[in-house]
């Protein structure tokens, strides 16, 4: 399956970046976590009109969308959908409004992606995903970072790009908004694998080894979705992938780091104190591997450590003793 045609035909037109920053646009930014604040910030410092809401705010969700050019959502993936009807149901979101998704997650009721979500509720408006290697406390200090900016609406992925573009933050546009996603969002259970990896002093082989082998997993079941295979090679996949696995600032990777070195699961999200989407996205992945009987040795066994089913020495002891088999990559 692949994703629709974009719509726009300016592929190949070169949009001069300083002129579309002259044009100052009003962004509402749903979500003041970590990554929702570091996005505002970006916005603001292109001097851009920036106003957060969340759940916490007293502005209320009406007033925070009310003129809103651009609407993006970075809240964690278990209120994205009841966020969606709220902004459905309850407030007036502006006919021209564009929606952008920066979380990184899988409805665990439907399995949906978060684009899935927005676009299914708002047929009408441009939804453009925001995805990539972009661990939040860097961007926030202003280290260098790029990022993807993904739709089948050419125009909105480019007015995406130029609000949240800077010399530190460069942004690609990409016409694959599902494989943008679901590399950002797979990753976070290899995260978890590759933190046990580390936690159990596995050594640098069987790191390497690991995030190799992951990349035909996520293919697999990220095509099987609907993004491009492609997609999966770049920022919002490998790039991503290389990201979270290799820094403690993940919160996936410290997941699997913890239990290798005997902490609870439970102890272990209540000391992060924020967002580890991997734990609810292993899951739904196992959900749907099963459901389409698509193999994904290594999150099946993320599944199992989360849930309790085995040790992390079970668990790699179960990933080196498969069957042996060509390398030749098993994509599809
Ligand atoms: N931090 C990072 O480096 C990056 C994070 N992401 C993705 O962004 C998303 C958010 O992550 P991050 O900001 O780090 O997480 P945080 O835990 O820091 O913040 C989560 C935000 O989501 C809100 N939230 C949680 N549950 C609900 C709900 N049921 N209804 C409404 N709002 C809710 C929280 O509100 P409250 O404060 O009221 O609980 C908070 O504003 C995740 O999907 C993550 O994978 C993507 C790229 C980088
Ligand atoms: O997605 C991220 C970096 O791109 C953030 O990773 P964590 O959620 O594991 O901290």
């Amino acid at each position: 399956m692949v994703s629709a045609p974009i719509k726009s035909a300016q592929s190949a037109k070169v949009i001069s970046n300083a002129a579309l920053k002259t044009q100052t646009v009003n962004l509402t930014v749903l979500g003041a976590g970590a990554w929702g604040s570091a996005l505002a910030a970006l916005a603001s410092r292109n001097q851009h009109n920036v106003s957060v809401w969340s759940r916490r705010s007293e502005l209320s969700l009406a007033d925070a969308v009310k003129g809103a050019d651009v609407i993006l959502s970075a809240i964690s993936m278990k209120g994205v959908a009841e966020l969606a009807n709220r902004l459905n149901t309850e407030v007036a979101v502006p006919e021209s409004a564009i929606i952008v998704t920066a979380t990184k997650g899988l409805d665990p009721a439907t399995t949906r992606t978060p684009s899935q979500i927005f676009t299914e509720t708002f047929p009408t408006h441009p939804v453009v995903v925001l995805s990539g290697p972009n661990l939040s406390k860097e961007i926030e200090k202003g280290l260098p970072a790029a990022t993807v900016v993904a739709s089948t609406d050419e125009a909105a992925a480019t007015q995406v790009q130029t609000l949240f573009a800077s010399d530190s933050f460069r942004i690609y546009t990409s016409p694959d908004p599902l494989g943008a996603e679901l590399g950002g969002t797979l990753k976070n259970v290899i995260a978890i694998a590759v933190g046990v990896c580390d936690g159990l002093n596995l050594g640098t082989n069987a790191k390497a080894a690991l995030m190799t082998r992951a990349m035909p997993e996520v293919i697999r079941i990220g095509t099987h979705l609907g993004g491009q295979t492609e997609t999966f090679f770049g920022l919002s996949g490998l790039g991503d992938m290389l990201a979270t696995c290799t820094s403690v600032l993940s919160r996936n990777y410290r997941v699997g780091y913890g239990l290798a070195v005997g902490k609870k699961l439970e102890q272990i999200l209540a000391e992060l104190g924020s967002t580890a989407e991997g734990v609810n996205t292993a899951n739904v992945l196992i959900e749907i591997a099963n459901r389409e009987e698509i193999p994904v040795p290594i999150s099946r066994q993320v599944h199992r450590l989360l849930n309790g089913k085995i040790t992390p020495q079970e668990a790699v002891e179960a990933l080196m003793e498969r069957d042996l088999k060509p390398e030749v990559c098993d994509l599809f």
